[in-house]
């Protein structure tokens, strides 16, 4: 029998799905065979609010536990859900080319954000979606919801219906006018053609990170050096360079996944762009902001969102995103 690496997954159909994947390509970079270990999270059993829950990392905690503790190789996480602090003993050794970084409306007869009737019920348990929301459309009632990704799109008018899949839209009510999720979940799981528009970056800038994948192991390696050879091949070095501004730019506003701060880094040419935006929970205040340096490396990412979150919290960011 060939050797096999372990990969930690947690359970929910978006987890499972994109651990899948990022397995295989590893299998078959490296030659070894993959074994799937499953993890219950706290994330997962919690039904409060997710903007209650309060400390970041829920989903992650248990998953990477069981990493330090060698029950798996490997963890696959979604970036956007990870805390900015590492954990001593584990290095974030992959981070593959990024899925699509939108968020999207999921709305009932095809509606876009502008064709969404006065006053429509538009689900997200995300301040940074609703404020971003209400800023573009005062008028909308943002309703906080949670839940994994088929559950969420099943509280759409007309959708929960139709979903094929039996652990879908089972008992919900279709009592939303749409939904917003992110792009790259929605894609990764076949659901993108309930997607109704995708939000542009200059009404809806994502959350740092989002669409990316990051792959875990421990720094001392995965125990297999196939492995740790195939993990450095996946990794995308553009990817890399421009999560690492966007988390940056967390880390220094002391923010975590639940603030209302939006940020989104592309390669213009030889330079790295960084926009962000920090809104009050009502989008009454936003402030956008962006910078770009033509400095190459990581080091440079990182201090482009260092700075820029400096200049932010300067013109009272923190206050507005209620962090200070
Ligand atoms: N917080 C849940 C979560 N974590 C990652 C994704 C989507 C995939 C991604 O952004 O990489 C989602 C669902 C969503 O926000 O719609």
């Amino acid at each position: 029998m060939s050797a096999t690496f372990k990969v930690g997954t947690r359970g929910s159909a978006l987890a499972t799905t994109q651990t899948g994947w990022a397995a295989q390509k590893l299998s078959e970079i490296s030659g070894l065979g993959v074994e799937t270990v499953l993890v219950k999270t706290e994330g997962d059993v919690v039904t409060g609010s997710l903007a209650s829950l309060g400390g970041t990392g829920v989903f992650a905690a248990a998953l990477r536990q069981h990493l330090l503790d060698s029950g798996c190789d490997l963890a696959v996480h979604s970036l956007k859900d990870l805390p900015t602090a590492q954990p001593e003993g584990l290095v974030l050794s992959c981070i593959p080319a990024r899925e699509d970084v939108r968020d999207a409306l999921c709305s009932h007869d095809g509606l876009g954000l502008d064709e969404l009737p006065q006053g429509a019920r538009v689900g997200t348990g995300s301040p940074r979606r609703g404020a971003q929301l209400l800023a573009h459309r005062p008028d909308l009632q943002i309703v906080d919801i949670r839940g994994n990704v088929p559950t969420r799109l099943g509280r759409v008018k007309g959708i929960g219906e139709t979903l094929d899949d039996g652990s879908v839209g089972r008992g919900t009510q279709g009592d939303l006018d749409a939904v917003i999720l992110a792009a790259a979940g929605m894609r990764r799981l076949g659901l993108d053609k309930y997607i109704t528009e995708y939000l542009d970056p200059s009404i809806m800038l994502p959350a740092p990170g989002q669409g990316a994948l990051a792959l875990e192991t421990r720094t001392a390696g995965s125990g297999h050096e196939a492995l740790d050879q195939a993990l450095a091949a996946f990794d995308d070095e553009a990817t890399r360079l421009q999560v690492v501004a966007e988390r940056s730019l967390l880390s220094t506003l002391e923010a975590g996944c639940a603030a209302p701060i939006g940020a989104l880094a592309h390669l213009d040419g030889g330079e790295l762009v960084l926009e962000a935006v920090a809104c009050n929970p009502d989008g009454s205040q936003t402030m956008r902001r962006s910078a770009r340096t033509a400095a190459a490396g990581i080091a440079s990412a990182q201090q482009l969102g260092r700075d820029l979150a400096r200049a932010m919290i300067a013109d009272g960011a923190a206050v507005i995103a209620g962090l200070a």
